[in-house]
């Protein structure tokens, strides 16, 4: 299950961004390659967890655009891209957004009141991303019909689910120093 996702991940190079082993990966950086075979992976994996019965896939820059357009070439349904900067639209959504090494805002716009939506997004760790991002998409009258992260690593996942929020990921990772360890993969029995 997800072989191409796993092989990859067990390629991925570790950089230290402060005291943080940080893992490389075509999913998650978009370098060296993401081949359109380990993107349909994801898609199709993706479909089978949440079917196609929404309105609209929100993603947040830039690491979920390409998993986010992937998904709607698959199903014909269409994006808003949560961003990092500011448009000032009518509607616009602001939020704080911190993760394990940054601080920042994020702009919601696109999402209509009383929408189904699919939230989608390559990483999740500490889940200070989603802790923002999906009581938001309430605020904004989004009902949330399932929330998908490709790789996990740290107890983000469960944080969330302690809030109320069920977040299925593909793949569960452990890194360090030396690189990626593969724990839990999303449908195999440990
Ligand atoms: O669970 P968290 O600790 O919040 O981390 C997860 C977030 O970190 C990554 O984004 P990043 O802000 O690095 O942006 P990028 O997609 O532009 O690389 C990832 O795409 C998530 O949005
Ligand atoms: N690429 C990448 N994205 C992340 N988002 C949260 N942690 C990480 C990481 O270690 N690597």
């Amino acid at each position: 299950m997800l072989e191409v996702l796993q092989e990859s991940l067990r390629k991925a190079p570790i950089v230290i961004r402060g005291e943080y082993p940080y893992f490389i990966h075509p999913i998650s950086d978009g370098v060296p390659s993401l081949e359109p075979e380990l993107l349909d992976e994801i898609a199709e994996h993706m479909i089978n967890i949440a079917g196609t019965d929404y309105d609209r896939i929100v993603s947040i820059e830039a690491m979920g655009i390409p998993l986010a357009t992937a998904l709607s070439l698959k199903t014909g349904v269409p994006v808003s891209i949560v961003r990092k900067r500011q448009y000032g639209l009518e509607g616009e959504m602001i939020l704080s957004q911190s993760t394990g090494y940054s601080k920042g805002e994020l702009f919601i716009n696109g999402v209509n009141k009383g929408e189904k939506v699919l939230v989608v997004d390559d990483v999740i760790s500490t889940g200070g991303t989603l802790k923002a991002l999906l009581p938001a998409l309430e605020k904004m009258g989004a009902q949330i019909t399932n929330v998908i992260v490709v790789i996990s690593r740290g107890d983000g996942a469960a944080k969330m689910r302690d809030m109320g929020y069920e977040v299925d990921t593909l793949v569960k990772i452990d890194v360090d120093h030396d690189g990626v360890s593969i724990l839990e993969v999303a449908g195999e029995q440990q």
